[in-house]
């Protein structure tokens, strides 16, 4: 159980509050794990009121929820939550919403305000809240939860951290990355910094790369105007696959306090070698996916996309290929993709070690000698999986693979959306999975030489269909024959014995 407080969702009407955030907290209810005076204040334009808006979100949730919607549990959920309709633009509106927090003992005076709204809008949110006296911490605590991306590039997230610090100490911004909320992603830490085997192995003598993967089939729905804006390498490398690299490459925290994490993962994320700006070719690929079938239905170009531009340049599909300069990481290239319109959901990271230093078995193989690899899996399936080679029954020394799996929940255990633990650390003011501005600011100097390079229009984006694992110009990333994606948690194609 939680302490009461006020939940504000600016932009309760968009897609991250409707498909995550209401959802999240529906759960947290669901599970008692809301104080009974806990309450939910959505803000929007589209709804008139407070019925049509829990209309929209009663359907949303029973598409949506674990187990099925409960109308028990629902109309429970129902009395918590308030709506209050406004433009962000006009100040009447933050009159009418402090009015409204202010009515007598109707919200808890602890509130937290989470910008569920495009990146730009933020700092004339918080600067309006701030004039109406809503920040001020005399009777409560505020917390303010923003968004990724965190600005669109270096510049404008310094722009905006400046905006920010205007209005609010920084133990008050809850900058979040849902990534690090996912029960696989914080299993990297447990495994990790909870197993010494691990750690004899955890760096360039053994490894010989590491992939970071995110694909999924959806392509932007119906956020074509805030997609056109950002594109892949804003949308998920920036923030998402950035993160899990820190999780993956980071050294042992002196504790698992926010400020021990965010020293290692900011020491990460400063030793990765910068990409020159006239070598972007040979280190970043983007492409845009094109018509196709993607899980069976036929699915238009992204140039056809609502909202978006006919000649769009905008990538959909990134991938990059980092070096981390540091005594660990030397020389092991960390590659990360991510696309929209991919063959199937897939979140891992691969770790791929090095060959045995003599080949006893290589007639035994038929494309090359296997690797052991480390799959973690993040989504659909989660998993910590160690692929071995093991003989194959027989007379011959054969070989096969097969993997150790490293389970971490009972068929009987549910797991937390990433949203439901994140809003608790939020109730609870634990930062240690939100992230710090130095982070941010890192991020950015990371990805904008990339950023700059494809806004050049002589850059190649190639175009691949949908449904498909990208384009094929990724496969170059690698730098030797032998390598490839991992786009699936299957077994691998190479060294499963003689065919
Ligand atoms: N969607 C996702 O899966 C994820 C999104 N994010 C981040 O969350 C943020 C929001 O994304 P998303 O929900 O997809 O965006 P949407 O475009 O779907 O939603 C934007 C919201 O802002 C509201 N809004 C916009 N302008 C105004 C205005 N002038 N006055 C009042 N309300 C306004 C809209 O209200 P209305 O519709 O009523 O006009 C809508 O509720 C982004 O920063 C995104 O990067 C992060 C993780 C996942
Ligand atoms: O932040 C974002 O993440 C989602 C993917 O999140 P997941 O938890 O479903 O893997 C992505 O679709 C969206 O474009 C991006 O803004």
């Amino acid at each position: 159980m939680t302490e009461a407080c006020t939940f504000v969702i600016f932009g309760a009407t968009g897609d991250l509050a409707r498909n995550k955030l209401l959802p999240a907290l529906y759960h947290l209810h669901a599970a008692g794990r809301l104080n009974r005076d806990t309450r939910i204040l959505a803000s929007g334009r589209r709804h008139q009121d407070r019925e049509a808006w829990l209309a929209e979100t009663r359907s949303d949730l029973a598409s949506s929820v674990r187990g099925g919607l409960s109308e028990e549990v629902f109309s429970r959920f129902a009395d918590r939550t308030d709506y209050i309709r406004g433009d962000l633009n006009d100040a009447q509106f933050y009159e009418l919403l402090h009015q409204k927090l202010s009515e007598k003992q109707a919200y808890p005076t602890d509130i937290a305000f989470y910008m569920a709204l495009s990146p730009a809008d933020y700092a004339g949110v918080i600067e309006k809240l701030d004039q109406v006296g809503l920040l001020e911490e005399t009777k409560g605590w505020r917390r303010v939860v923003i968004e990724k991306p965190f600005g669109k590039d270096l510049q404008s997230a310094g722009q905006l951290q400046s905006q920010l610090a205007r209005h609010l100490h920084e133990e008050q911004i809850f900058r979040i990355d849902h990534y690090l909320g996912k029960e696989t992603v914080r299993n990297i830490l447990v495994f990790r910094f909870g197993n010494a085997l691990m750690e004899p192995l955890w760096n360039r003598n053994t490894i010989d790369h590491i992939q970071i993967i995110h694909a999924e089939p959806q392509g932007i729905g119906k956020r074509g105007a805030t997609y056109e804006n950002s594109g892949a390498l804003r949308d998920m490398v920036q923030s998402h696959l950035l993160q899990l690299l820190t999780f993956v490459a980071m050294e042992s925290p002196i504790s698992m306090a926010a400020d021990a994490l965010h020293a290692e993962k900011l020491k990460v994320l400063k030793s990765i070698r910068p990409i020159p700006a006239d070598r972007v070719n040979e280190c970043a690929v983007r492409g845009q996916y094109a018509a196709g079938t993607v899980q069976g239905q036929s699915v238009v170009d992204y140039r056809c996309e609502q909202n978006v531009a006919a000649d769009s340049r905008t990538e959909t599909f990134a991938a990059l290929k980092l070096h981390i300069d540091n005594w660990r990481w030397a020389g092991v290239p960390f590659l990360l993709r991510t696309g929209k319109r991919m063959a199937e959901k897939q979140a891992l990271v691969a770790i791929c070690f090095k060959k045995p230093p003599q080949q006893f078995f290589r007639a035994s193989h038929v494309h090359c000698e296997a690797s052991n690899w480390l799959l973690i899996g993040i989504q659909p399936h989660e998993c910590m999986r160690l692929e071995m080679t093991v003989k194959a029954p027989g007379e011959a020394l054969d070989t096969r693979q097969t993997s150790l799996d490293a389970s971490f929940r009972r068929a009987d255990e549910t797991v937390n959306d990433a949203y439901e633990d994140l809003l608790l650390d939020i109730i609870n003011g634990d930062r240690s999975l939100f992230l710090s501005y130095e982070e941010v600011q890192q991020a950015w100097r990371i990805v904008d030489p990339v950023l700059q390079a494809w806004e050049k229009p002589e850059n190649d984006l190639h175009l691949y269909p949908a449904g498909s694992w990208g384009p094929a110009a990724a496969d170059a990333l690698f730098e030797e024959p032998c390598r490839f994606w991992r786009n699936t948690l299957e077994p691998c194609g190479c060294g499963m014995g003689k065919s």
